[in-house]
């Protein structure tokens, strides 16, 4: 067997909202094709988790590595670096209502440094290919489902090939038969060999479709034996 390929670890890592411990002393590695939810009530500390692992929030005790950054060693200018390295997919799907598919997929590839068009028209066409919208590209965000517009956002979040993708909710706001559906794209994805780190209530999809569990409890994260 291939020895884990780490894309993402906390080392005694205490995670903070202003001045407030949300969490303290987590340590967890992801390996390259895990699939891993982090559970836990609301308030948890499951969104202040990932925000810091996408560097929405500064980790200042402890070790953490995303992608091959050092978070505890990050400049500004890594930010955008990692973020091009990470998929970021949230509940509320935060895609330009004024923009077509195709426009808002070309606005993130022209502000990661894309440029030549017949490059950025086939990565489009793929990432669609590959969430099952083949046909959306020219479709107003309004024109499409909720399940379609957070599909879109999937599609976003593969654009740059992400070594994994970071998931707060994404089926929050979805009826379970599209929830379903979601779960099922983001399943290809991992086959795929993207590693998925994904929060969610859902203990339903959890069952259906088994990963690795973390829970945040009482201040701390902890693996749940599967
Ligand atoms: N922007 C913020 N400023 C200050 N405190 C915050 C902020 N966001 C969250 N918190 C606090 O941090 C703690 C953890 O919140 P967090 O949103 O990480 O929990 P969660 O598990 O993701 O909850 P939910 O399941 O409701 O999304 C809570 O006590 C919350 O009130």
């Amino acid at each position: 067997m291939l020895p884990p390929e780490p894309v993402l670890s906390l080392d005694h890592a205490d995670i903070y909202q202003g001045k407030k411990l949300v969490l303290g002393n987590v340590s967890f590695q992801i390996n390259k094709g895990d699939f891993v939810y982090v559970i836990g009530r609301t308030g948890s500390g499951k969104s202040s988790m990932l925000k810091t692992l996408y560097a929405d929030l500064w980790l200042q005790t402890g070790k953490g590595h995303v992608a091959g950054y050092a978070l505890n060693a990050l400049t500004p200018r890594d930010i955008p670096q990692l973020r091009r390295k990470i998929g970021i997919v949230f509940q509320d799907f935060q895609l330009f209502f004024d923009r077509s598919v195709e426009d808002n997929l070309k606005f993130v590839l022209k502000a990661t440094g894309w440029t030549n068009k017949a490059d950025m028209d086939r990565r489009i066409a793929e990432v669609l290919t590959q969430v099952g919208l083949d046909t959306a590209q020219q479709k107003m965000p309004h024109q499409l489902s909720g399940g379609e517009q957070q599909r879109v956002v999937i599609a976003r979040s593969l654009l740059n090939h992400p070594q994994i993708i970071i998931a707060d909710e994404p089926t929050g706001n979805l009826d379970p038969a599209v929830a379903d559906q979601i779960m099922k794209v983001f399943q290809a994805i991992n086959t795929g060999g993207t590693a998925i780190f994904m929060a969610t209530h859902n203990y339903e999809l959890i069952h259906k479709y088994p990963g690795r569990v973390l829970r945040c409890q009482d201040g701390q994260v902890v693996e749940l034996r599967g």
